[in-house]
């Protein structure tokens, strides 16, 4: 067998459904759908796998652009659609940090569905001959069989919450909230201005976790999420690290939180809308703390773009467990060598960001790395996409976990600065950790 990838891409027809894909995720007569990437029903699932590239340490995401590059030169592709995402595609999800024991990881997978702006196709890839259009349908009918029939699942229901145990994991409250309180002192001794510091808990089931069952949740509580999964790694996050089309470059940039559960009562009868906009974009420590994030990304940007725009003002992104300061960052890519970059290219850059590891980013890390005594894992890595044309989307791994049969593993972190409170930090954990422990049907 030769190892050339090949190709072939199929328009599968329109879908101007809500659920989308997300509607495809629950059958359970055919196999699990391992790779996804769902915003608003329309993304990316890939089933089945013929291709991976794995590594750890510092060259992880320089290692796997190389990889990526050299699988897809060679390539056969049949695309008649040729628009981003369609072809070969490989998902992806990396390591927060170059010391992590977590093997950062591309993936190829035999099947892609995929849908934007109603279009939905299919491509089907092999390291062998190149697939038949009549192969494509075949693998179609395997692994997601609803897509033929239009049988799709229903909307997920609302099932009686499970009683699972809840422990800390690499530290009990008490300590991470210690560690929070160091962190502050070491901004005020002047080493760094902010640090997010990080943790786990590990939620022991009753049953093996159902994977598909999780994300189609995710899905469609939180549309304007990006709901992931690579193998066990699975959530919704709402941070965009870079997306990439063509010339055009675009981030979401997140840095300020508010618990809407124990808002109600705080708001006194104010507009939900306005109670957030008072507290988080009247507040200075929060537009201070948003600022640094977008002034990190910009900085980081500047050599790849000529042009890069940023929101004058943040806006409130309302999600269904907390609303964020947000804003939207768009630069125009500059060509090097007569080359656009691609998307990892760029994740190489700009990773880690200050929303998820401080400013400043070097300093902020060995602090990270001496008080989480943690291994992030996946977790605040880029996670997501990129296809042989270096388009890609990558967010950043927020909101999620690692599903290891009944159990699971979540992790959450919060920006802290100078005033930050560590009971105040805890609580804002719990809010983050939300949306995972309900699509595991855990009340908490
Ligand atoms: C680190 C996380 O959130 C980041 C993204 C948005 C807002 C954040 C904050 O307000 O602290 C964090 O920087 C997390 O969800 O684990």
């Amino acid at each position: 067998m030769s190892s050339t990838l090949t190709s072939i891409t199929v328009p599968l027809g329109q879908d101007a459904s809500e659920d989308g894909l997300a509607a495809l995720l629950t059958r359970s007569d055919s196999p699990e759908v391992g790779l996804s990437w769902i915003r608003r029903g329309s993304g990316l699932l890939g089933f089945g796998e013929v291709a991976r590239f794995e590594a750890t340490g510092p060259d992880r995401f320089m290692l796997a652009e190389q990889w990526w590059r050299s699988l897809t030169l060679g390539s056969a592709v049949t695309d008649p659609l040729a628009l981003p995402g369609t072809g070969p595609v490989a998902f992806g999800s990396f390591a927060f940090s170059k010391t992590s024991a977590f093997a950062s990881r591309l993936v190829v997978p035999e099947l892609i569905i995929g849908l934007r702006d109603g279009l939905l196709w299919g491509t089907l890839l092999s390291l062998g001959e190149q697939p038949t259009e009549q192969e494509l349908h075949d693998a179609v009918q395997l692994f997601a069989p609803a897509l033929l029939s239009g049988a799709r699942a229903a909307a997920p229901e609302a099932t009686a919450a499970v009683v699972a145990d809840v422990k800390p994991g690499s530290l009990s409250e008490e300590a991470w909230m210690r560690a929070v309180a160091l962190g502050v002192e070491r901004i005020r001794s002047g080493e760094v201005e902010k640090i997010v510091l990080a943790r786990d808990v590990v939620a022991e089931l009753p049953a093996p976790v159902s994977a598909p069952e999780v994300l189609r949740r995710l899905a469609c509580r939180y549309r304007e999420c990006w709901t992931y999964r690579v193998d066990d790694f699975v959530g919704a996050t709402p941070e965009m690290l870079i997306q990439v089309m063509g010339r055009t470059a675009q981030a979401r940039v997140l840095a300020g939180t508010l618990d809407r559960r124990d808002a109600a009562e705080k708001r006194d009868g104010e507009d939900e809308l306005a109670f957030a906009e008072r507290v988080l974009a009247g507040s200075a420590k929060q537009r201070h703390e948003h600022q640094i994030a977008i002034d990190s990304l910009v900085t980081a940007l500047e050599p790849f773009s000529d042009a890069t725009d940023a929101h004058e003002e943040p806006f409130i992104l309302e999600l269904p467990n907390v609303w964020h300061l947000a804003s939207d960052v768009k630069a125009e890519l500059l060509d090097a060598e007569g080359h656009l970059p691609s998307s990892l290219a760029l994740v190489n850059a700009l990773h880690p960001t200050a929303a998820v590891c401080g400013t400043p980013t070097l300093p902020a890390g060995v602090i990270i790395r001496e008080l989480e005594a943690l291994d992030r894992g996946p977790y605040a890595g880029p996670v997501g996409w990129l296809d042989a044309a270096g388009n890609g989307e990558w967010g950043i791994a927020l909101r999620g976990g690692l599903l290891e049969e009944s159990r699971a593993r979540l992790f959450a972190g919060c920006g802290v600065v100078e005033g930050s409170v560590p009971e105040v930090e805890l609580a804002e954990t719990w809010a983050k950790f939300r949306p995972m422990l309900e699509a595991l049907n855990i009340t908490a």
